[in-house]
C-alpha cells in the first residue's frame, strides 16, 4: 500500500488523520433498463479539520453523495471510508455506529414535535456515543449554550411549531453541533438564513473543525460562504469536475 492508499481514519502522508476517503463510487437509481446514473467515479478525500464545500447544478448528485457519506444510502459499487469503516456493503450495526459519530443538517429540519428546543438538542446528546452516561444537567447546560451560540438563547423553551423556519433551521444546526461530531454533513444550511446568521453558523463549523478536527462536507449555493471552505469542489451531472 503506497502512502496515497491510506485508509480513513488513519493518518495519511501529511500527517492528518483521514475521515472520508472516496474512490471509485458510482451510483445508480432505478434498475435493468431504467437505471439512470447519478454518481460516476466519484474520488474524494476530507481530512480531519477541513471544511469541504460541495458545489453544482440542480440534480448533479450533491444530496445523494451526502447521503452516502453518512450511511443513510446504501452505497453499490466503489469504495467509501468513512471514520475508518468501509460503507459498501456495510450492515446495519456499522451504518447505525457511523451516524451516530455525524453530525447532519438537511434541508427538511426533522426537529421532533412534541420535544421543545432544548429537548430537541439534548435528543441530538443523548444518541452521541461521546455523551453515553452524562447526566441531563450536563446535557442540558450544552444544549442550552449551543442555542444561545446560535442565537436563540431566548428561545430554548419553545416548542418548533413556535418557531420560524429559519429558527428551526438554527435548533437543527444546534442539535448537529452539540455533540462536537468527527464528521459533518450539512445541505444548504444557510438557505433560510439572514446574511448575518448564515455567517454565524458557518464561524461556528469552523470552530468546530479546528478546535474539535471535525470534517466538514456542505452543499451550498450560497456564494457569501464560500470563503469558510478549504476546498471547493463541484459536481456536474454526477462527476466530479473541478476542485480548487
Ligand atoms: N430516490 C430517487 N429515485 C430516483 N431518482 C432520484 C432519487 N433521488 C434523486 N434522484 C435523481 O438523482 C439525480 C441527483 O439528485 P440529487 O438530489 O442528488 O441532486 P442535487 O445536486 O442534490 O440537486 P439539488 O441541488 O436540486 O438538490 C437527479 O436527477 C434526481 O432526479
Amino acid at each position: 500500500m503506497g502512502p496515497l492508499d491510506t485508509a480513513a481514519g488513519s493518518p495519511d502522508h501529511t500527517g492528518r488523520e483521514l475521515r472520508i476517503k472516496v474512490q471509485h463510487l458510482n451510483h445508480w437509481f432505478g434498475e435493468g433498463d431504467t437505471a439512470k446514473q447519478v454518481l460516476t467515479d466519484i474520488n474524494l478525500s476530507v481530512h480531519a479539520g477541513e471544511i469541504v464545500i460541495l458545489t453544482g447544478p440542480s440534480g448533479s448528485g450533491k444530496t445523494t453523495l451526502l447521503t452516502m457519506l453518512g450511511g443513510l444510502r446504501a452505497a453499490q459499487s466503489g469504495s467509501l471510508r468513512v471514520l475508518g469503516e468501509e460503507l459498501l456493503e456495510a450492515d446495519n450495526t456499522t451504518l447505525t455506529r457511523l451516524r451516530r459519530q455525524a453530525g447532519f443538517i438537511f434541508q427538511a429540519h426533522n426537529l421532533l414535535p412534541y420535544l421543545t428546543a432544548l429537548e430537541n438538542v439534548r435528543f441530538g446528546l443523548e444518541v452521541s456515543p461521546v455523551w453515553l452516561g452524562q447526566g441531563r444537567l450536563a446535557m442540558d447546560d450544552c444544549a442550552a449554550a449551543m442555542l444561545g451560540h446560535v442565537g436563540l438563547g431566548e428561545r430554548v423553551h419553545y416548542y418548533p411549531e413556535k418557531l420560524s423556519g429559519g429558527q428551526k433551521q438554527r435548533v437543527a444546526i444546534a442539535r448537529a453541533l452539540a455533540p462536537s461530531p468527527r464528521l459533518l454533513l450539512a445541505d444548504e444550511p444557510t438557505a433560510a438564513l439572514d446574511k448575518t446568521s448564515g455567517r454565524d453558523v458557518v464561524d461556528l463549523f469552523r470552530q468546530l473543525a479546528d478546535s474539535h478536527g471535525a470534517a466538514i462536507v456542505m452543499v451550498t449555493h450560497d456564494n457569501k460562504i464560500l470563503d469558510i471552505a478549504d476546498r471547493v469542489v463541484n459536481l456536474e451531472d454526477g462527476r466530479l469536475v473541478a476542485s480548487a
